[in-house]
């Protein structure tokens, strides 16, 4: 079993009382120590019994980053559109500032860090589906476990206020030695039957796409991305441990998160970057234009091929490049992209993919950067606000976080943010998958409605489904 000692924590929590009584409000306290490596998906499972319905998880494609928040410090959120990225950044920017740190400091990833997204269009009108997540939704995790390239960190992030005394450091001593002691416990989970599955108004949706290529000769209106919705029923609640076990053995080129809220799990593989950010230097992926995967190898190739080769996939794409360049240049310096897509491969399906790089400019910050880029026209489209304005009027789904920015941010400017998509919300015995497809002049309904069914696929075999 992992022990962590007494450590600095027990002085960190007194100086963060005293400061709490100064101030007038409550006051972080972030500990993290190196640890030996703890299995992460052990951990995550380890916070089940206590911590059900509060515990988020991500791993980069490379698997240098993987992080596991347990439990819930402090929540920021807000359900107002205008300044939302800005609203998050400086509410975290004024805990960050009081913040009490002790133990290592420099490591990305670690310490005090925000772990959330934003909703995909906050003036959609919200649903059922997504009531229990607020547009903009942040949790500080009490116990993060944080494996950066190849070394294990432990955080413990405590709150103070001025009615706490000494004693708080014994309650989090114990509650966190309660968790460590649960990492080694063996469990094993299951998938429960899948009893129904419904693809939500199928033929409406075919029916949108076309209309919208019709409507596209009389609007300046050139991509809009729509998605849609399959719903499963289960036999019974749907393990997250399960899931995320499959998505890192089968989706290892993409991003996996899952973001537990109020028992709600947004879950996903995403191959898509949207922004990261380390020190100066910020990353960014356009990726838009599909094709399945071969059965051989030559087929497979020749598919991407054709793919690399198809005048329609290849308008698709370099809307987002060009979108994409140019966000980058209006917040950072020395940004380069290759002249020609390369291929992406998944499991399932291949796409036109262009890596971005540049350096921010002074003062530009990561959320900055997530509100300059959300969403490119790999998810919205061209012109950004006509093509958003479309989805909220044509499409039938309540995209929620589907297809919007996921990640986390530390307190040095360092994070990292996927674009959420295939990707599925499960609520106990139900899950919603999504997927969407840009639709451009040449689209053809019925092979836009193929490319989504095969987007659905990694979350549709993850819960244990069988691939359509
Ligand atoms: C919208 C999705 O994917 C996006 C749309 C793509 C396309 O239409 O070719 C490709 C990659 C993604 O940017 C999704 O998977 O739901
Ligand atoms: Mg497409």
């Amino acid at each position: 079993m992992v022990t962590i000692h007494d450590t600095e924590l027990r002085q960190g929590i007194v100086t963060a009382i005293e400061k709490s009584k100064h101030l007038s409000q409550s006051i972080m306290v972030s500990e993290v120590q190196k640890i030996e490596g703890i299995d992460p998906l052990y951990f995550f499972a380890a916070g089940r019994n206590r911590f059900l319905g509060e515990r988020f998880f991500w791993k980069n494609p490379s698997g240098d980053q993987v992080i596991v928040g347990i439990g819930v410090a402090k929540q920021l959120q807000s359900d107002q559109a205008m300044g939302r990225f800005d609203r998050i950044e400086d509410e975290w920017k004024q805990l960050v500032g009081h913040a009490v740190t002790c133990g290592e400091k420099t490591i990305p990833g670690t310490g005090p860090t925000i772990f959330g997204g934003f909703a995909f269009d906050p003036l959609k009108k919200k649903t059922d589906l997504w009531s229990k997540f607020s547009d903009s939704l942040f949790h500080i995790p009490k116990y993060m476990l944080s494996f950066i390239d190849g070394e294990c960190y432990f955080t413990t992030n405590v709150f103070c206020t001025q009615h706490d005394d000494r004693e708080l450091f014994d309650k989090v001593y114990q509650d966190r030695q309660a968790l460590l002691g649960a990492v080694s416990e063996k469990q094993e989970f299951a998938y429960p039957s899948i009893v129904k599955m419904e693809e939500i108004k199928a033929d409406e949706w075919k029916k949108s796409v076309s209309s919208l290529v019709e409507s596209f000769s009389d609007s300046q209106l050139r991509k809009v991305v729509v998605a849609r919705e399959l719903r499963l029923h289960f036999e019974s609640a749907v393990q997250i441990e399960k899931v995320l076990t499959h998505l890192i053995e089968e989706q290892k080129e993409s991003f996996i998160f899952a973001f537990e809220v109020n028992g709600d799990c947004f879950i996903g593989a995403s191959p898509e970057r949207l922004v990261k950010k380390e020190d100066t230097r910020v990353f960014s992926t356009c990726l838009a234009g599909s094709i399945a995967r071969g059965s051989t190898l030559e087929e497979d190739q020749l598919l991407g091929q054709t793919l690399l080769e198809d005048q329609k996939n290849l308008v698709e794409h370099q809307y987002v490049v060009d979108m994409i360049k140019e966000a980058m240049e209006e917040t950072c310096e020395d940004v380069t992209l290759p002249a020609e897509p390369q291929l992406m491969k998944t499991k399932y399906i291949q796409h036109l993919y262009t890596p971005v790089i540049g350096q921010s400019r002074e003062g530009t910050s990561l959320l900055e950067i997530v509100n300059r880029l959300h969403p490119t026209p790999a998810l919205g489209g061209v012109p950004k606000e006509l093509a958003v304005t479309k989805i909220r009027e044509v499409e039938e789904l309540d995209r929620g976080f589907y297809a919007a920015p996921i990640g986390w941010q530390d307190s040095r400017e360092n994070g990292e943010f996927a674009v959420a998509i295939r990707s599925a919300l499960i609520q106990g015995e139900e899950a919603s998958l999504f997927a969407g497809c840009g639709v451009v002049a040449d689209s053809e309904a019925e092979s836009e409605y193929i490319e989504t069914s095969i987007k659905f696929r990694p979350m549709l075999t993850a819960l244990g489904g069988k691939q359509k």
